[in-house]
């Protein structure tokens, strides 16, 4: 498993501003959507592309275009949804599909109660949204999903994780090709499985639920 953690001063801003109680819903959504935008550029740099032979006002050259089949966008319900839009600004050719997933936040074990997303996954390269990855639980079933359905490879962006569910992924993902961008790796989850400072639950913030 790959892991990239950014490091770059205007992601820890944006994130200290995400992660202060006092950020209200709407500024919380618009800065959920430029980190995506942000860590994006790093979660595609292995996108497959073509060449493609174009025509400058001056030359003929040669470029690139996104190859076919093209990238599958999957952000988990809720919190991911607030992650879409600032993906999709920066892939706009993605397919987008969808996965809902809820923690029971007793038994912190994940519950899978939403999917639309193609039947086969043959050959694609998928990236899954989600703000936090916490046990990790949520988001080892949600890798597990797409390679079962064929996916060849799963690159997770989160805003912010804990060291543990960072650790059980790559415990629960040996010898499958997956890569996990970060904007900041936080210091542990306490006792109720929350990350530690991390900003709280990225769902209620976006939504207003609190
Ligand atoms: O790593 P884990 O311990 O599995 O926890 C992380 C999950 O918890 C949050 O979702 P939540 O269950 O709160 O659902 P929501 O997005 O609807 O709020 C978060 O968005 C992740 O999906
Ligand atoms: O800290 C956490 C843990 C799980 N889900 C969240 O939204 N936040
Ligand atoms: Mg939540």
């Amino acid at each position: 498993m790959r892991v990239h953690v950014a490091d770059h001063p205007l992601i820890t801003h944006k994130l200290s501003v995400l992660r202060d109680k006092s950020t209200p819903s709407p500024t919380f959504r618009n800065l959920t959507e430029e980190l995506v935008t942000l860590l994006a550029y790093e979660a595609t740099r292995s996108v497959r592309t073509v060449d493609v032979t174009i025509e400058t006002p001056v030359a003929t050259t040669t470029g690139v275009a996104i190859a076919d089949p093209r990238p599958l966008v999957v952000p988990i319900l809720r919190a991911g949804l607030g992650m879409l839009d600032g993906m999709v600004k920066l892939v706009p050719t993605a397919e987008v599909g969808f996965l809902g997933m809820v923690r029971n936040e007793e038994t912190l074990q994940p519950d899978i109660y939403a999917e639309r997303l193609p039947d086969d996954l043959s050959n694609r390269q998928t990236f899954v949204l989600d703000p936090m990855l916490a046990t990790g639980g949520s988001l080892i079933a949600a890798i597990e999903y797409l390679f079962d359905r064929g996916a060849v490879d799963v690159t997770a962006i989160c805003l912010i994780a804990a060291p543990e569910g960072l650790a059980a992924v790559e415990k629960a993902t040996q010898g499958r090709d997956v890569t996990i961008v970060l904007g900041a790796l936080d210091e542990k989850l306490n006792e109720v499985g929350y990350i530690v400072p991390g900003l709280g639950d990225a769902g209620d913030r976006l939504y207003g639920t609190v």
